[in-house]
């Protein structure tokens, strides 16, 4: 099984986060200010999602990396490698954006002189207090939201990548950057924008069980949802996810890319 996806889906992963950590601090309040929790969830992920994506179109089409611009595969094979890329990917990320969640939920902005200590201290302390009080399977909580988020998304993501770089590059030419940075940021905010309504929904999963159970489950989170707040909870959030994934994905692609080209 070729590795180098693997290793530069981690790397580009890792570039592409580091962009994206204003708009995630923005968001984070003052508990998840640091890089390296971000960086070992993010970066794995990322190398989880181009690796099997890639090594899935290997299976499906016998062609590697560097063939695939001679020989491109059909949108229905990089649907496929995706939504499995995807689906893969949500299982190693689960525990994470848990901890993520939690973390960014945490109401109390900073410790006041006197104040109790806020319930999670950190990422690791977020992650021994809920396997601790919600047992092994608390860290997985939201994820079949989570995965049925991804699965299909993730198919979104690299079928307008594929088609956005074919449309501007002249046939069995590599894109050249400005393409690789358009087309990546685009896939971005594509997948973002359908994976919203499934996000809002994963996220209040996640927050379920931390006092007391809300929801019965995922389809009962998403009817009272609605219920109480119109069919507009499903894009909450849908302009900062845009606005977040065009230049995290742009890199991500674009390093991704040029890796992949010099290590030929
Ligand atoms: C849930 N969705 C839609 C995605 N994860 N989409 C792919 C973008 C991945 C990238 N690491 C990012 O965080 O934007």
């Amino acid at each position: 099984m070729p590795v180098e996806e693997f290793v530069a889906g981690w790397i580009s992963g890792a570039l592409g986060l580091v962009l994206g950590h204003p708009f995630d601090t923005v968001k984070l309040l003052g508990f998840f200010k640091g890089m390296s929790f971000p960086i070992a969830s993010i970066a794995v992920v990322n190398s989880v999602l181009f690796g099997v994506y890639s090594n899935t179109l290997l299976v499906l089409t016998a062609t590697s990396h560097q063939e695939r611009r001679a020989q491109p595969p059909s949108y229905t094979h990089i649907f496929l490698a995706g939504c499995t890329g995807g689906f893969l990917q949500a299982y190693c990320l689960a525990p994470f954006d848990l901890i993520k969640v939690r973390l960014q939920n945490q109401t109390e902005p900073r410790a006041q002189p006197g104040s109790p200590p806020p319930r999670y201290q950190g990422p690791v302390h977020c992650a021994a207090s809920i396997f601790r009080e919600e047992g092994p399977r608390g860290l997985f909580r939201g994820a079949w939201a989570l995965t049925l988020r991804d699965t299909p998304t993730m198919g979104i993501y690299f079928i307008t990548y594929e088609g956005l770089c074919r449309q501007y590059t002249p046939e069995g030419q590599n894109p050249n950057s400005a393409t690789v940075l358009v087309a990546g940021g685009f896939a971005g905010i594509a997948s973002w924008v359908a994976a919203t309504p499934l996000d809002v929904i994963k996220s209040r999963m996640q927050m379920d069980g931390l006092r007391r159970r809300a929801y019965q489950g995922m389809l009962d989170c998403m009817v009272s949802s609605v219920r109480q707040e119109g069919l507009g909870v499903f894009f909450r959030g849908v302009t900062i996810n845009s606005a977040r994934a065009f230049p995290v994905n742009a890199v991500t692609f674009l390093s991704y890319e040029y890796l992949l080209r010099w290590w030929g």
